[in-house]
């Protein structure tokens, strides 16, 4: 689980930034508990001018109200200062924490769970406010409250002070034990709600599927399941928050009859005058409200310190070094295609799976088209991710333009490179907020070039509001051949010196398919185009085709050369590609 259990020095961190706000926010909270210790001295004062048989002061009455007033507006000042910076907190750590999320490397966001990462940024943070405003604040003020109190009572009465830190020792040492179960249970209960956010997510990305599936009864039990489990930890913390709560109440009720018993004796020994007596016992009623308060507090603390361990686990990942000025403007002008070179390359995913690359070789020359074609499996996709340096390869070497990759700093290499993954995402937005992703700055002109490459004129003239027209999510508003072309189109705003195309497994329609041959015919004029192809159309425009098998390059070569040399190429061909056997 995590490191920072037992560590405050994250929470200090958090803080730092905001300390102005908190020492303000905790004097003024602090200043208004402290007020309402102006009362039993006078009630002490009261009784003692009852006992003389004259009525108590009326300055004394008028200050005392002016105290209660000022502590009242102080206190209430003090909360909203600290729930301003309660704020201020959450909203520094959700920034601190999508930055960090936006630059962890591919490889690492392939473990995590978005559904999870999304109830770190939301749930989890909202618990870090809890932890200041509640938390630390109301703990403190109540350590000075009890503190405060304390010395009141010493006072009025050192034995009856004995009495009264015999228990709240006691009580401390029962809330310590307390406090790590409360940290577990709250970190349990976190982690739950992040499996219930990743199973809900599961959900949403399939929705059709499930639907399909008629599966909606079994997800929903399992999303459930995890909403139990939060449930239950939940519980396990309000278990060990009203055990403590009940043993410091208890406690504080029997140190009040071991207080009357121990001072009515000495008030009738003459050792104790009556007004000390109520006016302690007073003050032992205000040591309850801290106790409790104190509790409370650190009951919300062990929530706090749960919340920021996981989302310490986010900020301690490695962040990939992203572009200075962000994605560069696109009118630049196109630089030279380049080639790329793999020797040797060796690569696994890790965990126990066999590797994905043994030895892979090939060479593709600056400019035109080389197409990459192998059964599923065959570590097509892998030779991608290389490139992009989504994962390092763990042998061998990879070369782009001449230059070894690891020269390249990834965000000057992903600036050469357009990449068009296999189900070609298409953003929730506009058509033109899709298409200017990578290229911000795009001008009109350059749009209408990419969109004409594209053949995706058309499309825009019929779409309600143009290039404005929302998308839907994931793209669900356009065919899988305009979200194929408006990827390529977006990848080709860019400028890009390499264009690495997956190409769509899935049947495209006649007219699509002769439209995908002529954008990549005429893109590679431009450009260096590295297509994964899965159709036989696309491999015969190609000028060198990279067969692939089990990790390996079995062949290279031009269609008419492989039609005659290689047999996996042949039976591939044969079924148009599509239909391709697996690995
Ligand atoms: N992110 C990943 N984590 C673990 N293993 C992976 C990952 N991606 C791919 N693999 C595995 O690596 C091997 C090569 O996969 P790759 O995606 O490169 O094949 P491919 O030739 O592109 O297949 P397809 O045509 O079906 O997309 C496969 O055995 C696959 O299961």
């Amino acid at each position: 689980m995590s490191r920072a259990h037992g560590s405050w020095r994250p929470l200090l961190d958090h803080l730092r930034p905001h300390r102005g706000l908190l020492a303000l926010g905790g004097a003024l909270t602090l200043a208004g508990s402290l007020a309402g210790l102006a009362m039993p001295l006078l009630a002490k004062t009261a009784v003692e001018a009852f006992g003389a048989q004259r009525s108590p002061a009326g300055p004394l009455l008028g200050l005392t109200v002016v105290v209660l007033a000022a502590g009242a507006l102080a206190g209430a000042l003090g909360r909203y200062v600290l729930e301003r910076m309660g704020e201020g907190i959450v909203y520094r750590a959700r920034r601190d924490l999508v930055d960090r999320m936006l630059r962890l490397p591919v490889c690492e966001v392939d473990r995590l769970k978005p559904g999870d990462l999304l109830s770190r940024v939301t749930s989890d943070t909202t618990l870090l406010r809890a932890v200041f405003t509640d938390g630390i604040v109301e703990s403190v003020t109540a350590v000075f409250m009890l503190v405060g109190a304390v010395v009141m009572m010493a006072l009025m009465d050192g034995p009856l002070l004995l009495v009264t830190v015999g228990v709240l020792v006691l009580v401390g040492g029962l809330v310590g034990l307390v406090m790590p179960r409360i940290r577990r249970a709250s970190v349990q209960a976190q982690e739950s709600v992040g499996e219930m956010g990743a199973a809900l997510d599961r959900v949403l990305q399939a929705f059709r599927t499930v639907k399909a599936a008629g599966a909606e009864q079994r997800e929903i039990d399992a999303v459930a399941g995890a909403a139990r489990r939060a449930r239950d930890r939940g519980v396990a913390v309000a278990w060990w928050t009203s055990v403590a709560g009940t043993a410091s109440w208890g406690a504080a009720q029997l140190t009040f009859v071991a207080v009357l018993g121990v001072g009515g004796a000495r008030v009738a020994s003459g050792a104790l005058q009556v007004s000390s007596l109520v006016a302690f016992l007073l003050y032992l009623f205000y040591l309850v409200a801290p106790i409790a308060q104190l509790l409370q507090g650190l009951t919300r603390v062990q929530g706090g310190l749960a919340a920021l361990s996981r989302i310490r686990e986010i900020e301690d990942l490695p962040a990939e070094e992203t572009s200075p000025a962000g994605p560069g403007g696109t009118d630049r002008v196109q630089a030279a295609p380049v080639g790329v070179r793999f020797e040797n390359v060796a690569f696994g995913y890790g965990g126990g799976r066999p590797p994905a690359h043994h030895e892979v070789s090939f060479a593709v020359p600056a400019g035109g088209v080389t197409a990459l074609v192998g059964p599923s499996g065959a570590g097509k996709s892998t030779v991608f991710a290389l490139l992009e340096r989504f994962y390092e390869r763990q042998g061998g070497e990879i070369s782009v333009d001449g230059r070894d990759i690891r020269q390249w700093r990834p965000f000057e290499l992903r600036a050469a490179l357009g990449y068009v993954e296999q189900d070609a995402p298409v953003l929730d937005g506009t058509l033109r907020q899709n298409l200017v992703l990578a290229a911000p700055h795009a001008s009109d002109e350059a749009i209408g070039r990419v969109l004409r490459l594209t053949r995706l004129e058309e499309l825009v003239a019929r779409l309600p509001a143009g290039l404005d027209s929302e998308v839907g999510h994931r793209g669900v508003t356009l065919s899988g051949g305009e979200r194929q072309r408006v990827a390529i189109a977006r990848a080709l705003l860019r400028r890009p010196r390499l264009l690495l195309l997956d190409e769509a497994t899935s049947q495209l329609d006649a007219v699509n398919e002769l439209l995908l041959r002529e954008v990549i015919a005429e893109v590679s004029s431009e450009t260096t185009v590295l297509v994964i192809a899965h159709r036989l159309s696309t491999v015969a425009g190609a000028d060198q085709i990279v067969v692939m098998e089990g990790g390996r390059v079995r062949a290279t070569g031009t269609h008419a050369d492989l039609l005659g040399t290689d047999d996996l190429y042949r039976e591939l061909a044969a079924t148009q590609f599509l239909a391709a056997r697996p690995a």
